[in-house]
């Protein structure tokens, strides 16, 4: 029985606006995806990893990923789900004993090793699904569409949902059959089919680099880490 976690890399990063997809952007010398995968191999509760690249860059990808064990490519698709169904499609070859899957972005590549094994250890105990939330900070408001604000939303029961996201491996194909559509993420399609997603606490630093302003917190916190430990 093993651990098989998916990794969604395939996305062009829009919205970092850089010359290369985002998965492949350095911190500090490392590749977002790099950083990631070896993250989760490195957490101890993982043992193969399937990557979805970009479909043009799947041997840039493999590359970049070449010095580390367990973790294959497979060509991503046109949506996160896309790709996210792909990577499931080849975890049957890949890893044919996972009792547990995880789908983890590429770009939460600063996951703590303590979020992946809380995650893994809830499935483990018999969750279906389980998602790493963060509490919600700001006010958050409803607006209608002349940007007027409706109400005023009750913030205490809403969460901020991360990655990785664990499923029993079954659970997880079942939803994927069943999903005619895309969903922002995974749990989202297990919660269509019916199925209980627990949680578990997230991390701040578990954070989703998005745009130059997250790559650049993400640079000065590495640096300052850096810096502090020689
Ligand atoms: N067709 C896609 C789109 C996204 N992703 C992956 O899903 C994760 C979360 O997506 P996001 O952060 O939105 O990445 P991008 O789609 O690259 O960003 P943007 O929307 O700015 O282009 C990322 O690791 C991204 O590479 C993917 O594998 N396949
Ligand atoms: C899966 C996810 O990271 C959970 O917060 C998020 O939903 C991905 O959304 P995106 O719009 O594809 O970045």
């Amino acid at each position: 029985m093993s651990v098989v976690a998916l990794v969604p890399a395939a996305g062009r990063g829009v919205r970092l606006g850089l010359d290369r997809p985002k998965a492949l952007v350095p911190v500090r010398g490392e590749s977002l995806l790099l950083r990631a995968v070896r993250g989760l191999l490195g957490s101890g509760c993982v043992q193969h990893v399937v990557v979805a690249a970009p479909p043009d860059q799947v041997e840039v990808v493999a590359a970049e990923l070449a010095a580390l064990p367990h973790a294959h490519v497979v060509p991503g698709g046109a949506e996160r789900t896309d790709s996210v169904r792909l990577a499931l499609g080849a975890a049957g070859e890949v890893a044919p004993d996972a009792h547990v899957v995880l789908v983890h972005d590429a770009a939460r590549c600063f996951t703590p090793a303590s979020v992946i094994r809380d995650v893994v250890s809830a499935v483990e105990a018999g969750a279906p699904a389980v998602v790493p939330v963060l509490p919600v900070t700001d006010t958050i408001k409803e607006v209608d569409g002349s940007s007027t604000v409706v109400k005023t939303v009750d913030r205490a029961p809403l969460r901020a949902v991360q990655t990785p996201q664990g499923f029993n491996i079954d659970v997880l194909r079942q939803a994927y059959a069943a999903a005619g559509d895309i969903a922002t993420d995974d749990a989202g399609l297990v919660e269509r089919v019916g199925g209980k997603v627990h949680t578990v606490d997230g991390h701040p630093d578990a954070l989703k680099i998005t745009t130059a302003f997250d790559l650049a917190v993400a640079e000065a916190v590495l640096a300052a880490e850096e810096s502090s430990a020689k």
